[in-house]
């Protein structure tokens, strides 16, 4: 579920006003998600999303996020911008809460990728790329690589061990490989840095939408590459790894956005990295959410599974 606060059809109507966008005809509450209360609104006019921002979105960063997504919906990337109201203003509250009026984009996302979409994924992940070169906008990255050695603290001295016997020793020795291996040179911008499936809406094999992007980030560019490869080329649990959506995504990527010998170099330790990052932020999550809130917790193992295959597969980005 992701609807934390209850808003009324009544309150949705008030809402509405501000904006020239017609009178409501219906509002849903959106199941997926984890961070925010999402509202599908259908009005007489058009169809919309009212998200309402949840404790993990600082409102301060709203301005950010909403001139990344006029940035990249001026270059026609398929972002959902942020609907002004009467006055121009984008950032409105509502029950409290700062919220936003988004244009809906249609779209489904995928479960299991094939090639095909893994290919447009990659090219739409170079094209939102090449569309952030001029955007000067920055933001600092609140889960980055300097970050993770604290998250691991925070998890608590035994917890995740309990989680699955040794992992505090995985996760030190990992940590440690990181910070010595860490690229210090490569090219930095914004990026989406949570570009999962679930992120990407798709009809067919075309990327219809590009979604959430409350991670956005100044990082190295290439490290949105290696979280989108652990996102898109396992399977959920991060069992089985797929070779031939791997290679379709990094060709659609290269094709659009060029990576440097020194990118590909560093796509191994920047994939391990990712998973680390997706493991530890899991774990914090489900040792800190009781088994029975509404919230469905993300298993942490299966970004253990992947950096464990990154761990022994440092060869694969050489396609
Ligand atoms: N602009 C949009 N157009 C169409 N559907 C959207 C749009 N924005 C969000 N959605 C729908 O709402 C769902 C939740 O949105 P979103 O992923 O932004 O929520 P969230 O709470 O930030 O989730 P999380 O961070 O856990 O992925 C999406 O899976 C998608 O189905
Ligand atoms: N994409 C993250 C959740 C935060 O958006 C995960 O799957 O762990």
């Amino acid at each position: 579920m992701a609807v934390y606060t209850k808003v009324s059809a009544e309150e949705i109507e008030d809402f509405l006003t501000r904006f020239d966008v017609g009178t409501l005809v219906s509002a849903k509450g959106i199941a997926e998600g984890v961070e925010n209360s999402n509202y599908l609104i259908e009005t007489t006019q058009d169809r919309f999303i009212l998200t309402l921002y949840e404790k993990r979105v600082d409102p301060n960063d709203l301005p950010f996020f909403i001139t990344m997504l006029d940035h990249l919906a001026d270059k026609n990337c398929p972002v959902p911008p942020m609907i002004s109201d009467r006055v121009g203003i984008k950032i409105q509250k509502l029950c409290g809460k700062s919220a936003c009026l988004i244009k809906f984009l249609p779209g489904i996302s995928v479960t299991t990728p094939t090639p095909l979409q893994a290919r447009a994924t990659g090219k739409a992940l170079g094209e939102m790329h090449n569309a952030l070169t001029d955007f000067t906008g920055k933001r600092a990255n609140s889960m980055d690589h300097d970050t993770w050695r604290e998250l691991a603290t925070d998890c608590g001295p035994n917890e995740l061990d309990a989680i699955a016997p040794g992992l505090q020793v995985v996760v030190d020795e990992e940590l440690d490989h990181l910070d010595q291996n860490w690229p210090g040179e490569l090219p930095i911008s914004v990026i989406h840095a949570d570009l999962f499936p679930d992120n990407v809406l798709m009809l067919d094999d075309q990327v219809t939408g590009l979604i959430d992007f409350y991670f956005s980030c100044t990082d190295i560019r290439a490290y949105d590459v290696a979280v989108t490869h652990a996102a898109w080329c396992f399977s959920e649990d991060g069992e089985k790894f797929d070779a031939a959506v791997s290679e379709a995504l990094i060709t659609g990527y290269d094709e659009i956005f060029h990576l440097s010998a020194e990118d590909r170099a560093a796509l191994p330790v920047l994939a391990r990295g990712a998973s680390l990052r997706f493991m530890l932020t899991r774990a914090y999550d489900w040792i800190n959410t009781p088994a029975d809130a509404l919230v469905t917790r993300k298993d942490p193992m299966a970004f253990l599974n992947r950096l464990k295959f990154y761990q022994e597969n440092p060869d694969i980005f050489q396609i």
